[in-house]
């Protein structure tokens, strides 16, 4: 199929003649329509005849596209059960079979090659639409979760997203965007595949992702002056390019680097207050190990220097709170990559000076050398986090902190019976996908999932209803505080360090909230109406705002 068809949607069958005569197909019942909740029953039910998450997915996908109403009233029934099949881990597996498994065309898919026609293509598409997007989640397919370059595939993940934004935010289904653009892949066996729809190419060189992202950018924008532009999934070298020569001129962010940072900052506020009120040690004093200095892990560590920040520590001193391993090991001044300079860009801000020419290889050298309160996994590897490290990490904290959190879950670097085993049920754990909740020593323990879906949807949402003229660090942050103070007393007694999934409109809603505020705050904000609100009026104005299914 060519990509132009994509973009345009699968062309209509030819009608049937017959006997001289066209002849439609022909539905019609003289019963009643199904009521919404037998529907909805038979939704369940059937999703429970299929044993397979993947088949489970399919279907899903299917009913999105039929009836909207019935797929988000799905979700929003219960989505402890319905995330894992729509987003982490299910929709890794979608996006590595995407062309596999492919029934029609769900957003737009935008080819490299067709680069001077893109404001022609992007335009006749505008004249389409009733309204214009609210929400435009683009992906370039180039590291979906930690599966690496799925090439159109990776519009699965923009679907994705934009389910959680409707499902978790209560953004109108309507207005949502779900984009790929086809820039060619490296994934060989993707290349080989007589099934693969997008370009048969090597993945573009960064200058020219760089001059097609500028046109999209622009164009996108022009057109549609009010949508918020969801970076997802770029290779960490063109994520951290295209934000920074973003963020002041469009109203976008990039959920790994900003989104992941802000949940993960949440997260640990709440599991470093717990781990210090039990060891008394100094929340200024906590030390952070991170395997992985990818864009997740560097916008994470980031993102959480705002922790030291709040503590009265300088920036410098905050900074020498992380320490960051890569595959050649811990990021040091004397390292040969570095000392050539031929390191990545991103990864210098936390170059460790301190290490007097010493060299630490392997995770269990540097968590010898540090003796960190925290280990964070964002290395896209499974397992990495061995026995023995775990339990060291034990060893050295009364309440080790412990995120594992690479996608999907064959990624994930530690599995929630595994560090509930080895660290004798002292973990303080969240992972980036989901783990059922664990009766461990009589006791029922829930794995806090440190996901961008717990923020991603509020930034969003905020943005718009702020009318932000650009998305604002300050506005990162307060998504961030404002998830951390979404906690009810009977999460917090249950020592979760993340609200519940059932309670996700509400902290969505908060969410959006804290953005608002942070926009207006910091003048980027053109909605006058919503200036001199008090929080409460604040919060009720996001959630009286919020779409729902009418089913
Ligand atoms: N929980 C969440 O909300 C999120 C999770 N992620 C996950 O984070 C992971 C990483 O994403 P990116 O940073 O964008 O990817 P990336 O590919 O840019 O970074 C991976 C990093 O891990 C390092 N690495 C790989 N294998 C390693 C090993 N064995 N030991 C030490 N370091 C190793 C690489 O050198 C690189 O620095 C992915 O699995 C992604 O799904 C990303 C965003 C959000
Ligand atoms: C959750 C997410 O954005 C990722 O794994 O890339
Ligand atoms: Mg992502």
């Amino acid at each position: 199929m060519a990509i132009q068809d994509l973009v345009n949607g699968v062309p209509t069958p030819p009608e049937t003649p017959f006997e001289g005569k066209v002849v439609k197909p022909v539905h019609y019942s003289t019963y009643p329509s199904p009521l919404p909740a037998q529907q909805l029953a038979r939704l369940k039910a059937h999703l429970n005849s299929l044993e397979n998450p993947l088949l489970k997915h399919m279907h899903l996908s299917r009913i999105r596209r039929s009836d909207p109403d019935l797929f988000f009233a799905a979700l929003k029934d219960d989505l402890n059960q319905m995330a894992p099949l729509v987003y982490t881990p299910t929709v890794g597996e979608a996006c590595q079979k995407y062309s596999h498994i492919y029934t029609g065309p769900e957003g737009l898919y935008l080819s490299i090659d067709d680069k001077d026609r893109l404001p022609e293509i992007l335009q006749a598409y505008a004249a389409t639409l009733s309204r214009i997007p609210q929400i435009v989640v683009v992906t370039d397919g180039s590291r979906i979760l930690g599966l690496g370059d799925l090439g159109i595939g990776g519009m699965g993940i923009s679907v994705g997203k934009l389910n959680l934004y409707v499902a978790g935010g209560g953004i109108d289904p309507n207005g949502t965007l779900p984009v790929v653009l086809d820039m060619g892949t490296n994934n060989q066996t993707l290349l080989d595949d007589p099934l693969y729809i997008g370009l048969k190419r090597p993945r573009a060189s960064l200058a020219e992702a760089e001059s097609f992202m500028d046109t999209f950018m622009d164009t996108v924008s022009t057109l549609f002056p009010t949508t918020v532009i969801q970076h997802e999934d770029f290779y960490s070298e063109a994520a951290f390019l295209f934000l920074e020569k973003y963020q002041k001129k469009y109203r976008m962010f990039n959920d790994d680097i900003q989104g992941t940072g802000a949940v993960i900052l949440a997260g640990f506020l709440a599991a470093a207050r717990k781990a210090s009120a039990l060891s008394g040690l100094p929340l200024k004093d906590h030390k952070v190990v991170f395997l992985g200095g990818g864009s997740a892990a560097v916008g994470v560590a980031k993102e959480m220097m705002n922790f030291f920040l709040m503590e009265g520590l300088s920036e410098q001193e905050a900074k020498e709170r992380f320490w960051l391993i890569d595959t050649k090991g811990l990021i040091t001044s004397t390292r040969t990559d570095v000392v050539t300079d031929k390191i990545a860009g991103h990864k210098k801000y936390f170059i460790r000076y301190d290490t007097e020419g010493k060299e630490y290889k392997t995770l269990s050298d540097v968590i010898e050398y540090v003796k960190p309160t925290a280990l964070v996994g964002l290395s896209t590897t499974f397992g990495a986090f061995e026995q023995p490290v775990v339990r060291r990490m034990a060893e050295l904290n009364k309440a080790p902190i412990i995120f594992p959190l690479s996608n999907p879950t064959s990624k994930c670097e530690l599995a929630f019976s595994d560090a509930l085993e080895w660290t004798n049920g002292k973990v303080l754990f969240a992972s980036g996908s989901p783990y059922s909740p664990i009766v461990y020593q009589g006791k029922l323990r829930e794995a806090a999932q440190g996901n961008n879906f717990l923020v991603f949807p509020g930034i969003g949402f905020g943005a718009l209803m702020a009318g932000a003229k650009h998305v604002t660090d300050g506005m990162i942050t307060a998504s961030a505080i404002a998830l951390s103070e979404a906690m009810t007393p009977d999460e917090e007694s249950d020592e979760l360090l993340y609200p519940r999934l059932d309670r996700i409109r509400e902290v969505s809603a908060r969410v959006a909230a804290g953005v608002v505020l942070a926009a207006q705050k910091e003048g980027v904000d053109t909605t006058e109406r919503l200036r001199g609100m008090s929080w409460d009026k604040l919060v009720q104005e996001m959630l009286d705002s919020q779409w729902h299914a009418r089913c």
